[in-house]
């Protein structure tokens, strides 16, 4: 094993194993002359032990006699020694010892004078760095490049490849003058291997696939997430791992520089970092054939076999365009003799995947862009601050957001904060109709009672002639006709921000997982896939159709084909723009259906309060009220019905506000209409003539509607449409893959795991066992292990098996081990609570302090209610208003069909299953927003026991989490 202690000024050495005599001294004599320059310290510390070191470098030759193993390092010399100078040397080995030099041409001489058998230097291909073989068959290189390895300044864990061992080496800045040569020491250890739960894999290096990714365009929050995923998932098939610095900008410039491998702990952490750690650019030569070319033969140069792009739609056209074009690039790479034959043949198509990075949201065919929804969050937050001092100044606010030519961020921070008026590019008016329009959208606002006016103008806001619409404009309009007192508030980069949301780094994960899967699946014929995601399902969809469509909505918005460029964008979209309008900026006066046809609508919340209720009631009545409906709210719950008779009709003055409020304000609990007294539910329910009910909440709301679907026999009050939205942070109900407040729980937990992360990295040796909530469902330490990157996390589905737990506790002591005394190496460990009754979170933390024998050791940290969250995340905001809506829509739909038999004309047909459907649960079921009838959802697909649906949709997700840390499973 390597060793690696401190010598001077925190400076360690390198260690480099010999196994026989021979070659221990050839190796003294070759780090001699290596180091000749600036030797000041050094010397023969035993027989078989020698430190040779200058101020900048230490290495210690280290004799362990072992003729086997010579026999390997022979092998390794022959190997090196065959591979032509024309080829990238970081293709082909597996581990290395590089230096940084801001001196490279002197060092070329030092190099000469090695007089060693072995070295090659600088190259036409790597014109930046040098290097040769020591004795050993350790590759020593030398780098003028900025950094040799990668962005991170912490260097990742040594290992040991064929039995040669390099160990780390770093130095304080300090500590060197400014008349060295070598003025930075880093080191490079290359290993696909070396990780404990990864399969021992003997391909030859030169065999494997090898698999790039890069970051391009604006930056996106979950690039990083997006990154790791693709690193270490293609590590995981056994396959090499490269990255391409600086987007396309890397590609075009290329070198060891620009396209470098990475190792399974070059990406350790990078969940919980913003932007995007291997760089991104906009890169004007990219876009011209000349870049292009140079792209192709830098890709081939490295022996990069497929390359993955996270992008938005410019980077992803551009990632199009390189493909299409790659037949006739690499033919003219080979008539220019810029690559041989040889490579010609083996890199005949560009296997290329598109995974969308890119806060716009603006790429067809895919729901979510990686980064949409954190900026999206920081939109929200930014807007939320601005409504306190507006409020308190009765004030107007013109929030300018990004998005360039796409309206998403707009429109969903519209619906987010019910913004009173949105500008979107999408849906132009002319000058004339939206200053009407917003004047009185935002006038009858104010005569409702409304201190405050938010609106909202996209960057690429145009009016229907396609003249921008700037904020300025807007403040104008507000001012000049409404005499209101206006500020603007331009968010700009902020909105690029901070660290992912949970959903990004999931969504980023699980992308990048099912990149590397598509790329390696893929054969010549197969067309280039995009990774996108629709509702709640990660897809492969061909990426030239979805850069063509794309390219058809700015081609639309051009032509001021503005109905042509709405149908363009996806469903959802549309959908979002409908309940926008229809929410803020209906006359209520005059609302849309005919008095006939009007409802009374009911709405209760059951259960634990969980992020979104309250926006799925502000939706809910305010859409009502847009269609003329009445809404009424019962408070607190059945039992507040049974008790206190506790029915309002809910008034829009009241409600402002209540889309980014957390908690309940109805107020909910626990108690089923049984235990609160049913037949007082009916009879309130007959005196209330209500006409439909919406249930928000979890299983106790699950529970509930069955009660009240099984009571219709006696009692025809309850022979009306009702409809379950789920909402529970434990995401446990029957009918839906997605329960309102989970996401808000989620990012609740990521960000107390973020911090205690934070703390366990501070300290050597320390993890965290973290007690999560989510009843008898792992779906929230499932999804928040996936987040953060946590060593391991125990599920109710699961238990906790002692053999697992003693394999988790041993890797995490091998972890520890490699961390050789570093910081940064903190460990979480994710527990639900109801995955052990015997064992606590502080019990397990206890059992690894105990077990490690003064190793390392854990704490327990509970975050407790912190998980039922705060301020709703956007997610669940728009969630609510999108479910909120369809639940009205189902209700005045469903009339119908109940009509007959709630006016007591027609005995009740309990059998009926077209009448005992019209009791749903509204749920997100793979790609679809679906309707479940609640009777087959209770008798067929639920485990009453365990209050759980009896099938887990999100199992894979265990196993992608686990092999994305390298879990052992026993
Ligand atoms: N038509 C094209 N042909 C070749 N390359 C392109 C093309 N369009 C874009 N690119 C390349 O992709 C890079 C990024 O594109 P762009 O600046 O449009 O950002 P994006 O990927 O759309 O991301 P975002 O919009 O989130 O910033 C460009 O700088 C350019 O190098
Ligand atoms: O960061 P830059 O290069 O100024 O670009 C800003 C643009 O990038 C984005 O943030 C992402 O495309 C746009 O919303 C915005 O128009
Ligand atoms: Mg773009």
């Amino acid at each position: 094993m390597a060793v690696n202690t401190p010598i001077v000024n925190g400076t360690s050495y390198a260690t480099v194993v010999a196994y026989s005599k021979d070659s221990y001294q050839k190796a003294v004599e070759f780090y001699s002359k290596l180091l000749e320059l600036n030797v000041s310290n050094g010397g023969i510390c035993s027989d078989n032990e020698t430190l040779l070191s200058n101020s900048a470098i230490a290495v210690k030759v280290s004799l362990q006699e072992n003729e086997n193993k010579q026999t390997e390092i022979d092998n390794q010399i022959k190997y090196l020694n065959s591979i032509s100078k024309t080829n990238d040397w970081r293709s082909h080995v597996n581990q290395s010892l590089v230096f940084n030099t801001t001196d490279l041409e002197s060092l070329q001489d030092a190099f000469k004078q090695l007089d060693y058998p072995n070295q090659a230097f600088p190259s036409d291909l790597l014109p930046m760095q040098l290097y040769t073989i020591d004795p050993l068959g350790n590759i020593i290189g030398v780098t003028s490049t900025k950094n040799a390895v990668s962005t991170k300044s912490n260097l990742p864990g040594s290992s040991t490849v064929s039995g040669t061992a390099v160990a780390t080496a770093t130095h304080t800045p300090g500590s060197v003058s400014k008349n060295h040569s070598f003025t930075d020491l880093s080191y490079l250890v290359k290993t696909s291997n070396n990780y404990p739960s990864l399969p021992k894999d003997t391909t030859p290096l030169a065999q494997k696939k090898s698999i790039a990714v890069m970051t391009s365009g604006g930056d996106a929050q979950g690039m990083n997430s997006n990154v790791r995923a693709i690193v270490r998932s293609t590590i995981f098939k056994g396959c090499r791992a490269f990255v391409v610095m600086e987007g396309y900008e890397g590609l075009v410039k290329g070198g060891p520089e620009y396209i470098k491998e990475f190792t399974w702990e070059d990406v350790r952490g990078w969940s919980a970092e913003g932007g995007t750690n291997i760089g991104t650019a906009r890169c004007l030569e990219f876009r011209q054939r000349e870049g292009r070319l140079l792209g192709a033969q830098h890709l081939i140069e490295a022996g990069v076999d497929a390359l993955i792009v996270c992008g938005g739609d410019g980077s992803l056209t551009g990632a199009d365009l390189f493909r299409s074009e790659w037949p006739s690039l690499i033919k003219e790479l080979l008539d220019n003799k810029r690559i041989t034959e040889e490579q010609h043949t083996r890199y005949q198509h560009l296997n290329i995947c598109g995974t969308v990075g890119s806060i716009d949201n603006d790429m067809s065919t895919t729901d979510a862009t990686i980064g949409a929804y954190s900026a999206l969050d920081r939109i929200c937050t930014a807007i939320d601050y601005v409504e306190a001092t507006a409020n308190s100044h009765s004030r107007a606010f013109v929030v300018e957001v990004m998005g360039r030519n796409c309206g998403w961020l707009a429109l969903l921070a519209g619906i987010a904060t019910s913004a009173d008026y949105i500008f979107i590019p999408e849906k132009p008016a002319t000058s004339s109709e939206w200053q009407d329009q917003m004047c009185d959208i935002v006038a009858k606002h104010r005569a409702r009672g409304k201190r405050t006016t938010i609106v909202i103008v996209a960057e690429g806001a145009i009016a229907a002639d396609l003249t921008p619409i700037s904020t300025a404009d807007v403040h104008k309009v507000l001012v000049d006709r409404l005499g209101l007192d206006t500020r603007i508030t331009t968010l700009g980069h902020v909105q690029r921000g901070g660290t992912a949301v949970a959903y990004d780094r999931m969504l980023a994960t699980l992308q990048g997982v099912e990149a590397v899967n598509a790329v390696l699946e893929s054969s010549p014929e197969t067309p280039s896939p995009l990774i996108a995601i629709n509702e709640n399902k990660i897809v492969r969809k061909p990426l030239v159709e979805s850069v063509k469509l794309t390219k058809a909505v700015a081609a639309a918005i051009q032509a001021k084909d503005f109905k042509k460029a709405m149908s363009l964008r996806d469903t959802e979209f549309i959908e979002h723009l409908n309940n926008f309008m229809a929410i803020n900026s209906a006359d209520h006066n005059t609302p849309k259906l005919s008095e006939d046809k009007r409802l009374k609508i009911a709405i209760v919340n059951v259960g634990a309060p969980a992020g979104g209720i309250n926006s799925a009631v502000y939706s809910m009545a305010t859409y009502c009220m847009s269609q003329g409906h009445k809404p009424y709210g019962i408070y607190n719950g059945w039992s507040g019905l049974a008790r206190h008779e506790s029915v309002r009709s809910l008034d829009w003055k009241e409600m402002i506000g209540w889309q980014s409020r957390g908690g309940s304000e109805l107020g909910t609990n626990r108690v089923t209409p049984e235990e609160a007294d049913i037949g007082m539910v009916a009879y309130y329910f007959q005196k209330y003539q209500f006409d439909g009910l919406i249930i928000v909440g979890g299983f106790e709301a699950f529970t509930s509607l069955h009660q009240l679907e099984k009571a219709r026999e006696s009692y025809p009050a309850f022979r009306i449409p009702m409809v379950l939205l789920p909402a529970t942070l434990s995401n446990n109900v029957p009918g839906t893959e997605y329960s309102l407040g989970c996401d808000t729980s989620l990012n609740a937990l990521m960000e107390y795991c973020d911090v205690v992360k934070q703390s366990a990295a501070s300290t050597r040796g320390r993890a965290f066992v973290v007690d999560c909530q989510g009843g008898n469902s792992g779906y929230l330490a499932t999804c928040a292990s996936l987040s953060v990157g946590a060593a391991a996390s125990y599920v109710p589905e699961e238990g906790i098996r002692l053999e697992q737990l003693q394999q988790d506790i041993t890797s995490l002591g091998e972890s520890f081990e490699r961390a050789e005394g570093r910081n940064g190496f903190g460990k979480l460990i994710l527990k639900s609570t109801n995955a052990s009754k015997a064992m606590s979170a502080e019990d397990i933390a206890k059992i690894i302090t105990a077990e490690a024998q003064g190793e390392f050791d854990a704490k327990a940290a509970v975050p407790g209610h912190i998980q039922q969250g705060g301020i709703p995340s956007p997610i669940d905001r728009t969630r609510a208003t999108r479910l909120a809506v369809r639940a009205v829509d189902f209700i005045e739909k469903s009339q119908s069909t109940l009509e007959v038999t709630r006016a007591g004309d027609e005995d009740y047909n309990s059998d009926n299953k077209e009448l005992a459907d019209t009791a749903t649960v509204l749920g997100i079921k793979g790609s679809h927003v679906a309707f479940s009838g609640i009777r087959k959802l209770y008798d067929f697909e639920t485990e009453i026991e365990k209050r759980m649906p009896k099938v887990i949709h999100w199992e894979q997700t265990r196993a992608i989490a686990d092999h994305l840390v390298g879990r052992k499973r026993v």
